[in-house]
């Protein structure tokens, strides 16, 4: 079973992939990291994430950088974005997250494309969303507790230029997966929305 899960920034959707890979037994890709892994490899060259040809000399970066911790932050995060606008940035890391999705067995993949570009035949399709105001306090929050000193308006400000810029760009936008069902977690906890999450996938995958 493939199980696509996309969503905005701090809408949830990755802590709901990894509870629904541990729940099922399927391996889990964060997909985000790889563009935080190209943006981060731009940024420390001193390149600019704006220019294709600077983010595509990037795509090639070893393994081992996804597990860097540094990939989190929230300035990886915005160059990500940008970097991710790129059509041939996108093309670079295609075939790998279409072999992760269609390994033996199954998977569960996380981002912003997958139910639509990545794996448009997954059985299950989830877009996870909450509203931006939410977000922020969550990833405000995350970023407190990383020692960063931002102000909420200005990680408000950011999620609200991120979701534009992810919606808007011509090449794999994020949206809404017609085939997909959402789940709105503004108003539940984690356990909450884990256990809809599941229920959805449950309903999903015994339909056809
Ligand atoms: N339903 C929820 N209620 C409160 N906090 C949440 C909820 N879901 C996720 N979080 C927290 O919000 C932050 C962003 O969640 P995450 O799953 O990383 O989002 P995304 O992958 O969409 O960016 C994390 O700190 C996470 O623990
Ligand atoms: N499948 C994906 C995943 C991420 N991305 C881009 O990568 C950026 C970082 O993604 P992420 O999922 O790590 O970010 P958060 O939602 O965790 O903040 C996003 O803003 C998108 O622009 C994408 O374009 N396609």
């Amino acid at each position: 079973m493939i199980i696509a899960v996309d969503g905005p920034a701090a809408s949830g959707k990755g802590t709901i992939a990894r509870a629904l890979a541990r729940h099922y037994g399927l391996p889990h890709l964060d997909t985000g990291l790889l563009y935080r892994a190209v943006a981060a490899t731009v940024l420390r060259e001193g390149l600019d994430p704006a220019v294709e040809a600077d983010a595509v000399a990037a795509c090639g970066f070893p393994d081992a950088l996804l597990d860097d911790p540094s990939l989190r932050t929230d300035e990886v995060g915005k160059a990500a974005s940008v970097v991710s606008a790129h059509p041939l940035v996108r093309a670079a890391l295609l075939q790998r997250q279409r072999r992760f999705a269609q390994q033996p067995g199954g998977a569960v993949l996380d981002g912003r494309d997958i139910g639509t570009v990545i794996a448009p035949d997954a059985q299950v399709k989830l877009f996870v969303k909450a509203t931006p105001t939410i977000r922020a306090q969550r990833r405000h929050l995350e970023l407190r507790k990383q020692g960063a000193n931002v102000s909420l308006d200005k990680v408000l400000a950011d999620i609200r230029a991120r979701d534009e810029r992810d919606s808007q760009r011509s090449t794999a936008p994020m949206r809404q997966a017609e085939d997909a069902a959402v789940l709105d977690t503004s108003f539940l906890s984690i356990d909450a929305a884990i256990q809809r999450a599941v229920a959805l996938v449950e309903e999903r995958s015994h339909d056809g």
